[in-house]
Parts: C-alpha cells; structure tokens; sequence
C-alpha cells in the first residue's frame, strides 16, 4: 500500500485516521498491527482487505489496484482471495458449525471440498462439533469455526481484526496456532490487528501505528519487547 490516506469528517472536525501510509504484507508472511486506540489499525486492515476505500494511495493486491475496483469487482476478489475474522465471531445463530463453515462455498454455488473441510476440522481441533450451534460452544471453539470459514476457500490473505480479543488465554492460543499454521504450512498471508504483545509475538513482525502513521516496526517479535515497545509509543 502507498501513500494511504484517510479521514472521516465528524462534524466539522475532520479526523485523520491514516495520513499517507506505505506499508507491505510480503506474501507468506505474518504482520501484526499494533497501536493505541483511535491510531488507524482497523482502518488500515479494512482498507488493505477492500473493505473501505481510501481517500488517496494505492493498495496492490497480487499486482493490480483495488481502489478503482467497482463494488462488484471488490465483492468478487475479497470472496476469492481474503478470509475475515473479526473479534465477534460473526455466525449465524439458527445454524450449525459445519454449515456455517460451509455457508460461502454452498452461496457460491461451489461443489463440497470434503477433504479441505475434514482437514480444517482436524487441525483446528472441532472434531464432535460440527453439528452444534454457535450458542452451544465455547467461544474459543466459535472463533475456530470462523477461522474455519476463512480458511475454507484458501485465501491468499487472511485479515483479522483482533482474533483473540473475546477469547481466554488457552483459546486465544488455540486461534493464534491456527493462523501460525495457515502461514507456515500453507503460505498464506496473515495480517491482524491486535492489543494482546503475546498475539503480537506469534507474528513474523509487528507495525506500530500513532496518529494515523506507522510509527514503529519490530520484526521476531518476543512479548516482552513488544510490551515494551507500546509502552513507550503510549507515553510519548
Ligand atoms: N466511520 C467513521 N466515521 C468517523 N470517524 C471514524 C470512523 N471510523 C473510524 N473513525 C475514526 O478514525 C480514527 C481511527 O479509527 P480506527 O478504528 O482505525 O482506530 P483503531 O486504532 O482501530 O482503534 P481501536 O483500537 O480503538 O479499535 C479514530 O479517531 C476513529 O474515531
């Protein structure tokens, strides 16, 4: 992404949510965004996933622009190439945890990839849940169907917008592994936003926003530093 630029108008007083930002995801790698409230993590997020068009700048994705897309053209690359997990699971109630994981595949009108389900369902530790509703699991094992659901098409990005945030530190920890694995074994892209360093620290690196601008970069983070690091960005 180069030379991003946000800014919402509330009232009359303009906010600048990202003020010309450069940033790269490279391909295979895990970023994590961190930064104070209000600095632009989600901001960034939506406008790298095409969820919110940016005032100015580029956002390339696979070598093509996707702030000129139409709706239409958004809507169809972010189906075929990201998957999304947000911090509040996001599934529908009335249905169980395999058609929920299977729901875009089955709008899509796609053939069911059994293996891919039965290998998600495996590793993301859901085996005995998949005929249960959202409202009779735990919320870790919600959060792994979501993941599930990204994955399921396997998207080139994964974006996550604080993964771990509802979740208890067992399985937030289970959901971290998760995208550790979707990155390491299958050469995804994960980018999240975070408030948890112990989060941060599963990523291959960790960008630090303020005011709208990145501030800061760590790369093989480790909690501690990155404790360290948000400290001192939420001192100054
Ligand atoms: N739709 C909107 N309309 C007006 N202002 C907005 C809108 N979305 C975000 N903002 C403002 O833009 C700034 C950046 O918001 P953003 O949500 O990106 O921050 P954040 O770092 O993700 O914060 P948090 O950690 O609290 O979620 C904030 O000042 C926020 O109030």
């Amino acid at each position: 992404m180069t030379g991003l630029t946000k800014t919402y108008s509330r009232g009359v007083v303009p906010v600048h949510a990202l003020r010309g930002v450069d940033v790269v995801f490279p391909r295979g790698g895990f970023t994590a965004i961190m930064g104070p409230s209000g600095s632009g993590k989600s901001t960034l997020l939506h406008c790298a996933a095409g969820l919110e068009r940016p005032d100015a700048g580029a956002v390339l994705v696979e070598g093509r622009d996707i702030t000129g897309l139409s709706e239409k053209d958004l809507t169809r690359l972010r189906a075929r190439a990201f998957g999304f997990v947000f911090q509040s699971f996001n599934l529908l109630p009335v249905l169980d945890a395999e058609e929920n994981i299977t729901l875009g595949q089955r709008l899509a009108g796609l053939p069911p990839d059994k293996a891919r389900l039965a290998g998600l369902v495996d590793s993301l530790g859901l085996e005995g849940r998949l005929r249960h509703r959202p409202a009779e699991l735990s919320g870790g094992q919600q959060q792994r169907v979501a993941v599930a659901r990204a994955l399921l098409h396997r998207p080139s990005v994964l974006f996550a917008d604080e993964p771990t945030g509802n979740l208890d530190s067992r399985s937030g920890g289970q959901v971290l592994e998760a995208l550790r694995r979707a990155v390491t074994e299958h050469g995804q892209t994960v980018v999240m936003v975070t408030h948890d360093p112990v989060a941060a620290a599963r990523a291959d690196r960790v960008l630090f926003l303020r005011d709208g601008g990145i501030e800061d970069e760590l790369s093989d983070p480790a909690p501690d530093t990155v404790l360290e690091r948000i400290r001192r960005l939420e001192s100054v």
